[in-house]
Parts: C-alpha cells; sequence; structure tokens
C-alpha cells in the first residue's frame, strides 16, 4: 500500500439478504492518511455498513480491507493492532455509562498508567473541545451536544490513527453544530489523525471534508474532492446531495428562460440573483437560515429555492425577477 494510504477496501461485498438489495457492492476504496474523508448518499445507500467494514465490526462476503499493510478482519476473533488504532463513534454514543462523570468517562478511554500523565491528557483534550466546566457532571445528565462532545473526546484521548464517524453532530443544536465541527477538524489535523465521516448534511460535509465519496445504493457512483464535485456534479444524485437545489424539466426550465435538451436541469439556490425588475415570479415562503433566508419562489407553477443574504428584502408575497448564473444539466444516465 501507498504510504499516503491508511486503509483501503479491495472490491469488498457485504450482503445482508442474499442478494444486492442491501449492503455494499463491490467497493474499492482509498482512505488518505491524515485527511477527512466523507462517505456521502442517500438514507440506506450503505454509508454505515462500509464504516462497520472499515472497523472490523462486519466481515466483507467477499473482498478484503487494509489498515496498512494488515488485513482487517472480525472483532469478534480477537483484537488486531489495526482494530486498537481505530475508534468509532456512532449516532447515539448508548455504550457509556450514564452515572459516571465527565472525566472518568473520557479518561477510560486512555490506558494510561502514569496518573500525572492522564490528568494532563484529560485536562488537554477537555479544553480543546470547551467542556473543561462540566468535567464533574455524569455523563446522563448531559444535554444530546454536550454528550456527543464528551463521545468524541473519549475516541481523541488515545490519539488514534484514525476516527470513524457516523452522524456524529445529528444531536447537536444547529447553533452549536459549527462551533464542534470546527472544534474536530482543528484537532484531528493538529494531531494528524485519519477521519472517516458518514454524513448527511451538506454544510457539514463541504465545510469538514477534504475528499468525498458519493454512495448510491451500495455502489460508489462518484468521489473526488468536495469543491470538484460542488462545482461539476457529474450526476443528479450528487448535485442533489451536496446543494441546497431545484429540479426542473425541460419544460420547467423554459419558463427560467433556459433551453435544455438533455432532461433535467438543477439550479443551484445560490446561483439565483435576485431583483426587482419584471416582477415574475412570487415569493411564496421565506425560510430562516441564520444569517442568510431561503427564499421559495413560484412562476406558471415552478418552484424555485433560492438564497437571499439581504435578509428581510423580500417578504412573502414580494413579486421579485431573477437571473440565473448557472445550471447543470443531466441526461438519462446521469442520475
Ligand atoms: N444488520 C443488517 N441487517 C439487515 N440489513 C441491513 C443491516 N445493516 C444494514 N442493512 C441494510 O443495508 C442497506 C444499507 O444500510 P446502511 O445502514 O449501511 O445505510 P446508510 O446509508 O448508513 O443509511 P442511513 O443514512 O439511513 O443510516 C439498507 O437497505 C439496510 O436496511
Amino acid at each position: 500500500m501507498n504510504n499516503d494510504l491508511i486503509l483501503e477496501t479491495i472490491s469488498v461485498t457485504k450482503n445482508f439478504f442474499g442478494d444486492k438489495s442491501s449492503g455494499v457492492n463491490n467497493i474499492t476504496i482509498f482512505i488518505p492518511k491524515g485527511k477527512i474523508t466523507a462517505i456521502v448518499g442517500e438514507s440506506g445507500s450503505g454509508k454505515t455498513t462500509l464504516l462497520n467494514l472499515l472497523y472490523g465490526h462486519l466481515q466483507p462476503d467477499h473482498g478484503e480491507v487494509f489498515f496498512k499493510e494488515e488485513q482487517v478482519l472480525s472483532r469478534d476473533n480477537g483484537l488486531q493492532h489495526a482494530h486498537q488504532v481505530m475508534r468509532l463513534v456512532t449516532q447515539n454514543g448508548s455504550d457509556m455509562d450514564a452515572q459516571l462523570s465527565v472525566w472518568d468517562t473520557i479518561a477510560a478511554g486512555l490506558q494510561e498508567e502514569d496518573k500525572s500523565l492522564t490528568i494532563q491528557k484529560v485536562t488537554e483534550v477537555l479544553n480543546m473541545l470547551h467542556i473543561y466546566q462540566l468535567k464533574e457532571q455524569p455523563f446522563g445528565k448531559l444535554s444530546g451536544g454536550e454528550k456527543q462532545r464528551v463521545t468524541i473526546a473519549k475516541a481523541l484521548i488515545s490519539r488514534p490513527e484514525v476516527l470513524l464517524l457516523d452522524e456524529p453532530f445529528n444531536q447537536v443544536d444547529a447553533t452549536y453544530r459549527e462551533g464542534l465541527q470546527h472544534d474536530i477538524r482543528y484537532i484531528v489535523k493538529a494531531w494528524g489523525v485519519t477521519v472517516v465521516l458518514v454524513s448527511h448534511d451538506p454544510a457539514e460535509i463541504l465545510s469538514m471534508a477534504d475528499e468525498l465519496i458519493v454512495l448510491k445504493e451500495g455502489e460508489i457512483v462518484e468521489n473526488g474532492s468536495p469543491e470538484q464535485l460542488y462545482h461539476s456534479p457529474k450526476l443528479l444524485y450528487t448535485s442533489q446531495i451536496l446543494a441546497s437545489c431545484s429540479q426542473l424539466t425541460s419544460t420547467q426550465a423554459k419558463v427560467c428562460g433556459i433551453k435544455s435538451r438533455r432532461g433535467v436541469v438543477v439550479i443551484y439556490a445560490e446561483h439565483i440573483k435576485l431583483g426587482v425588475l419584471g416582477n415574475k415570479w412570487l415569493v411564496t415562503q421565506v425560510l430562516f437560515k441564520g444569517f442568510y433566508e431561503e427564499l421559495i419562489i413560484e412562476r406558471e407553477g415552478v418552484i424555485l429555492r433560492v438564497t437571499n443574504h439581504d435578509r428581510g428584502k423580500y417578504p412573502k408575497g414580494t413579486k421579485i425577477s431573477i437571473n440565473i448564473n448557472k445550471y447543470f444539466e443531466f441526461g438519462k444516465w446521469e442520475n
């Protein structure tokens, strides 16, 4: 294996019902060392299955998983070195002891004999994740977001080589999510930890990941950098996962002044500029998104999502005009 890679799957298949309808099929991926790789895809596309194969929770029906040069076997057959240097954080953190304090919970993630070193390491990770003030609280009394920080702190304290995160921020309030994502990215980069992240959230994927792997029905359909896949998606599916967008037929696209021969037109909300000249579109909804709004606008039965940074300028019921800067076209085989 190339030295820049740390994990690899070679033609891995894992099916749960003996046919291709579940799990993952013939997956070959290379996880680069020290990078954050996000596995994305719709619900049921096989993201968690792939993460469990990398971790050794599941064994493939066919194919092999490697950590460096070592084949990753099932954890049920005893712990290998590969297993010991990987940590998995799942969506619910249900294996935690509710009575144990935050300090003891995190310290349990360390096999350190030296007490002063333990104190130093726990203090460091508590500070880095901004949860030092919670150190005496029992785990069970924390909010969902605080629990998630503690769970990740416990996984990180032993400085694993690989951290596998399965939807790690879904319990975290949207307001705090960005802060936690930033903290995790900072720590893993500072410590050189390789991260494989499973996520649904486009904002999270695009801001955290260095590399993306797109799964659909258990197969890889696209991969590349977030910038590459966001700005030039090869598939309609990828554009819908990564961006807030509107999908139109060629007939609907005509209402927007777009002539399309390929069948499907996708317009990202951020690629539509708003104005008041012409006034042909009606604002039917205004969705609050924090520092910006998303407007739902309509004309002749065609509905578009539009990003608006000028909050409050176009209330529901306003008539507006639009200017589309960029759009994507997809044909039949590019779903
Ligand atoms: N232990 C299992 N037994 C039977 N079927 C399973 C099992 N684990 C996963 N599957 C099936 O395999 C497919 C992929 O599931 P997986 O959980 O990997 O998808 P996912 O992309 O992580 O979905 P989500 O985003 O909803 O968590 C699904 O059809 C699921 O029902």
